[in-house]
């Protein structure tokens, strides 16, 4: 995997031989982003069984069901990472009285599976997103939501990658994202890569240009929507939302069906991860505050759904969101699946 601790200024791959070098990978946030995140748990799961299959000992099942758990403690908020954890799961279950060998095939094409339906939701989440734009726009993102953070393309970023194909993209404003810095670090990165023109704001500063009318829109990814819409994203994002409604402003979460969370009412229910302090008295291992000082690091925030526009999924959007409007575009695509098959 490619090392987004380290970049944008080195591109230093790592190469992770057994789950417990994929959990530490996605603990240090050398891997990271919710979509992104499940895909390397899936994998991690993949060599888990590769290595106890090999072995040839008993206790396969178990090996793998504790790779699982080990991966599912690495990080709480994004949901996605626990989806997948049940649908290797699932195949683990079904394919009890098989070989380890062949367990160990149908868990990788799985993950594989996995991986390749990513990168069509996120085009097709993109494609959506780009149809709410009738004329040119100006947005604003916050944290990275684009290849590096699922297998390709991205979400909020995918939205923004569909309007620049579409000749509809004027400029975007990438929030810093104090204060791990994916937007300085990796949005950059990735619009710089593309040719999508740019300014790197400061977190603070997006109250400034809105104020000024350089915003046309918000767009951001999720880690967890609730069932009424609620949605967790990284620390910062409920700000802009407030910050939108003041302005009158569109603010849109862009998100695979697998970041909803229907077991949980609203978002009271999202477990927030508490990070590092380190991670907010240093940057990028430069001490900024005085020794000893005490931080707070909440990873993530969460934004009422009466704040959202909508909600972009690759099974439709929900506009204004509450919790029927959710059931009826996550149900409306499955009555389509069942009725018309998954092609
Ligand atoms: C397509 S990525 C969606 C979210 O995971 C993203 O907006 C985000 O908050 C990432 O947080 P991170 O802590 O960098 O994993």
């Amino acid at each position: 995997m490619l090392d987004q601790t380290r970049l944008p200024h080195e591109s230093v791959w790592i190469s992770c031989q057994s789950a417990e070098d994929v959990a530490q990978a996605i603990e240090r946030m050398q891997v990271r982003g919710a979509p992104a995140i499940a895909i390397a748990a899936a994998y991690g799961v993949v060599l888990a069984a590769q290595e106890a299959a090999a072995a040839g000992d008993a206790g396969f099942d178990a090996q793998v069901m504790a790779a699982i758990r080990r991966l599912s403690a690495t990080r709480p908020t994004a949901v996605n990472l626990f989806q997948a954890m049940q649908r290797l799961q699932a195949v683990l279950t079904e394919a009890e009285s098989r070989a380890p060998a062949d367990i160990a095939a149908r868990l990788a094409a799985e993950a594989d599976a996995m991986a390749a339906e990513d990168i069509g939701v996120n085009r097709r989440i993109g494609d959506l997103g780009a149809r709410l734009f009738s004329s040119p726009a100006r947005v604003l993102t916050h944290c990275n939501t684009g290849s590096l953070a699922t297998v390709a393309y991205g979400t909020a970023l995918g939205v923004i990658r569909s309007l620049h194909r579409d000749g509809k993209l004027l400029h975007v404003w990438v929030d810093e994202t104090r204060p791990f810095l994916q937007g300085a670090r990796l949005t950059a990165y990735e619009l710089l890569a593309d040719g999508i023109p740019f300014t790197l704001i400061t977190d603070n500063m997006a109250a400034h240009f809105m104020r000024q009318g350089q915003v046309d829109a918000v767009v951001v990814g999720a880690d967890r929507i609730a069932a009424n819409g609620d949605t967790a994203n990284k620390i910062g994002t409920y700000g802009l939302a407030v910050l939108c409604r003041h302005h009158g402003i569109p603010f849109y979460v862009a998100a695979p069906s697998t970041t909803f969370d229907l077991t949980i009412p609203s978002g009271d229910h999202i477990p927030i991860e508490e990070r590092s302090e380190r991670e907010v008295t240093h940057v990028l291992g430069h001490p900024l505050a005085p020794p000893g000082v005490r931080a707070a690091h909440p990873a993530f925030d969460v934004t009422p759904a009466d704040l959202i526009t909508a909600i972009i999924t690759e099974q439709g959007v929900v506009e204004r969101p509450d919790a029927a409007r959710v059931a009826a575009v996550l149900r409306s695509s499955e009555g389509a699946r069942e009725g018309g098959g998954r092609g």
